[in-house]
């Protein structure tokens, strides 16, 4: 029987020892402990609908909370009413009356607003047996425009304007973090590029931004490592001031390095700008997104010339629709989209939304990469495939988000298998 609708939601506070390995580390975040908000719709059928949202650590029960509560304005709808103009009801879920102050459009609700409509996409291609990135697809023009939420992007984009798109089909290429997480060894940094460039790996990111003789040192590694001809960007997590951006960018620009990724606070679109046009000369584009709060923010990066790099995220943007409203404004601009993936389970996500791009929306892979990190991807069911670098179009239907029992078992915080040994032998404690 095919759902009708949802009838309850289960929100779980998942998480990733990640800080102990220093895996994901970065200028700003030493030691972070990926972790996710883990919603399971379930339905009036045996159909479900699974859905994240990425956070670090101890945060991750606020975000869970707020999942709870805005979960009661989806539990009990009917499909035909959240799938019939999706726009519209992912617009209900961004202004409800009492929790949009907390926003509007941007931090904890927002996450939130992710992790709910992410399980609801899920759901939808569940309920159509595709893989998200074909769901997308294969919709009418005027289907896809009513998933999207408009609202404040009229100025560049209408909805007609959205429909003149491009079909094709192919994998999607992709660039690897692994091997440059600012707490790693140099040992560790030269073994890593070695699997990376023996697995077909063309692109490497590296993270920089807490000492310059450091990661002089460290991309001058990497380059030598990956060869001339290879691309190499460098992600400063946000750690510097305009200047220093620029003249650290300086110090660095001899190892050919592609874009500078985050490298002030994620909400100064006139400092990016400042920086890309320093930069230009030397050959750096300016890349954004992983943190940039909704569809407006990135209107504006993209109107003035403040990134060179579109870099959504399936989880911190509302979701699919409004990762699809980014999409074809990036492309109205002229700008590339390449997903950022660092965190658990968002390589799995975004590889379905550049899949998209491609196939519907640009056409092109030029100066497009969608990244890739390798880490936690055993614990989902159907983990993203990559091979000679590039992301291999998923197949089983859905957002490719189901998490195993196992894992989740293991993992929820505090009470997973995992967690409590590490709490019991002191690695880490309760509060
Ligand atoms: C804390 C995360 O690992 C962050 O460093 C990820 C990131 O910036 C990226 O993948 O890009
Ligand atoms: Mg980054």
């Amino acid at each position: 029987m095919a759902p009708t609708r949802i009838t309850a939601c289960s929100v779980r506070d998942v998480r990733f020892p990640t800080s102990l390995e220093k895996d994901g580390s970065d200028a700003m975040n030493k030691a972070p402990d990926y972790s996710c908000a883990y919603v399971v719709f379930s339905t009036d059928s045996d159909l479900q609908g699974h859905g994240i949202t990425f956070t670090v650590g101890k945060g991750n029960e606020i975000v869970c909370h707020a999942t709870e509560v805005l979960s009661k304005m989806v539990v009990g709808q009917e499909l035909k009413v959240i799938y019939g103009n999706f726009g519209l009801f992912w617009r209900s879920l961004t202004s409800e009356d009492q929790m949009r102050w907390l926003g509007p459009e941007k931090g904890v609700m927002h996450l939130a607003v992710a992790a709910l409509t992410n399980a609801l996409w899920d759901l939808w291609a569940k309920i159509e047996r595709k893989p998200l990135w074909k769901l997308l697809v294969d919709m009418e023009p005027e289907q896809l425009v009513s998933a999207i939420d408009f609202r404040y992007m009229h100025d560049v984009l209408t909805p007609q304007e959205a429909v003149e798109q491009e079909l094709l089909e192919k994998g999607y290429p992709c660039y690897t973090t692994s091997c440059g997480w600012l707490g790693y060894e140099d040992e560790k940094i030269k073994r890593l590029c070695k699997e990376a460039l023996a697995q077909g790996f063309t692109r490497f990111k590296a993270k920089v931004g807490a000492d310059l003789k450091d990661d002089q040192r460290r991309c001058r590694l990497l380059r030598e490592m990956i060869g001339p001809d290879n691309v190499l960007m460098v992600d400063a997590n946000q750690r510097w001031e305009v200047q220093e951006a620029i003249d650290w960018m300086k110090g660095l620009a001899d190892c050919n390095i592609t874009w500078i990724e985050e490298p002030t606070s994620p909400d100064d679109i006139l400092g990016h700008q400042q920086i890309a046009k320093a930069l230009k000369p030397l050959g750096i584009g300016v890349a954004t997104g992983e943190a940039c709060q909704n569809r407006i923010m990135f209107k504006q990066f993209l109107a003035a010339g403040a990134m060179q790099f579109c870099q959504i995220d399936s989880c911190r943007l509302g979701g699919v629709s409004e990762n699809v409203a980014v999409i074809l404004m990036a492309n109205k601009f002229g700008v590339p989209v390449c997903p950022h993936g660092g965190g658990v389970g968002l390589c799995e996500l975004v590889q379905h939304l550049s899949m998209f791009d491609f196939v519907s929306v640009s056409g092109s892979m030029e100066n497009r990469m969608t990244e890739y990190l390798d880490h936690l991807h055993q614990h989902f069911k159907y983990p993203c495939v990559v091979k000679g670098g590039r992301y291999t179009p998923p197949q089983a239907p859905g957002y490719s988000i189901d998490m195993k029992e196992s894992s989740l078992a293991d993992y929820e915080w505090p009470k997973g298998r995992a967690w409590q040994e590490l709490i019991a032998n002191g690695t880490y404690t309760l509060d």
